[in-house]
């Protein structure tokens, strides 16, 4: 306790203090809490990420993920449709491509009828009132695991964008809704753009990971989508440097002025600054990508009897909430509508 603070409180009790303001009021009963709570959780929120993998009715656990799997199409169908049926507005799809169909350019996401694609069509087909959003990215697709095309060392900007936005359409004619490209190239939100527009996909948005920081907290995702062995080095000289906001700011403002409907925020939970920051300056649709890192924390630590997983997967996502968000993705997504829907 500071000297001021004693000398003017010397004397005086507590009512005095306060004058009366006791905010411990509105929290002495669990009906008063729910009248007086800020910011809810509900399923509207969720946007559920799946992994995608060849093959038929196949379900393979991601080690670093528990409850977790990559699931074949004809499966991601089957939970495509428990998703509507919980409540669930989108899914978001991301593939583990088989060895040989990857290269040093990343080629096969210029296939119709790549693992992507199909599943989206598969899924548009079978539960078509859910939202399917596709990442146009190459990391799946390249065999160094770099979300560009690699030469001499360099991430190629330029020719990455060209065949970025080719796959968007691509993307967009099998039948995804929104296109979120994850590759922080500069200038891809407009390209992207123009291309949806001259294919006739006006009406297909972009979700742009406007704000994709160099991050620790993707490694399971990595042995999900097979990447992990492949990456050499980092992703520094593309993603921002996570020691910083004001660069986020003017990522965020570039993607809008170029065209993106959305923003998306990612890691999440150690990035809510950025959020607040990006809801505040642009008040536009903002989502929070809880990533697989910060899936993995949480289920690891209750797995050790060391947190309450249900609770602290809630917490973590109304934080989401009250730092700005209008959604989140999150893996926890089919166990969440559950809980809300009990
Ligand atoms: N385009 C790459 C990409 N797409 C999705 C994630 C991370 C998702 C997660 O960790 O849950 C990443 C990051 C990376 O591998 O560098
Ligand atoms: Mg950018």
């Amino acid at each position: 306790m500071n000297r001021m603070f004693k000398a003017t409180t010397a004397g005086r009790s507590v009512d005095e203090i306060t004058e009366g303001r006791r905010l411990r009021r509105m929290r002495k009963a669990d009906w008063s809490r729910r009248l007086v709570q800020e910011n809810r959780l509900t399923v509207d929120d969720l946007i559920w990420p799946i992994f995608l993998i060849d093959g038929e009715n196949r379900r393979e656990e991601i080690a670093a993920m528990p409850g977790v799997f990559r699931l074949s199409v004809d499966l991601a169908v089957r939970e495509a449709e428990r998703a509507a049926k919980l409540g669930i507005p989108a899914l978001a799809t991301f593939p583990n491509v088989e060895l040989s169909l990857r290269d040093q350019t990343g080629s096969a996401i210029l296939d119709p009828d790549n693992l992507v694609n199909r599943a989206s069509r598969a899924i548009k087909a079978a539960v078509p009132e859910i939202g399917v959003i596709t990442d146009a990215a190459l990391d799946p697709f390249t065999s160094h695991g770099h979300d560009g095309i690699l030469r001499d060392g360099i991430i190629v900007n330029d020719e990455t964008v060209a065949q970025i936005a080719t796959a968007a359409v691509l993307q967009a004619d099998a039948g995804a809704d929104i296109i979120a490209p994850s590759d922080m190239m500069d200038g891809r939100i407009g390209a992207i753009r123009d291309a949806l527009d001259a294919a006739g996909f006006q009406d297909v948005a972009i979700m742009s990971y406007a704000t994709k920081f160099a991050s620790a907290f993707y490694g399971p995702y990595r042995e999900a989508i097979g990447t992990k062995g492949l990456l050499k080095g980092d992703k520094k000289t593309y993603y921002i440097d996570h020691a910083n906001a004001d660069e986020a700011v003017r990522e965020a403002e570039q993607d809008l002025a170029e065209g993106a409907d959305m923003l998306m925020v990612k890691p999440g939970l150690p990035y809510l600054d950025i959020i607040r920051r990006l809801k505040d300056e642009f008040a536009m649709p903002t989502f929070a990508y809880q990533v697989s890192g910060e899936y993995a924390m949480i289920r690891a630590a209750a797995a050790n009897g060391w947190i309450d997983g249900d609770k602290a997967m809630l917490e973590s996502l109304v934080a989401f909430k009250r730092a700005g968000c209008d959604g989140i993705l999150t893996y926890f997504a089919p166990q969440v509508a559950e809980m809300l829907r009990a």
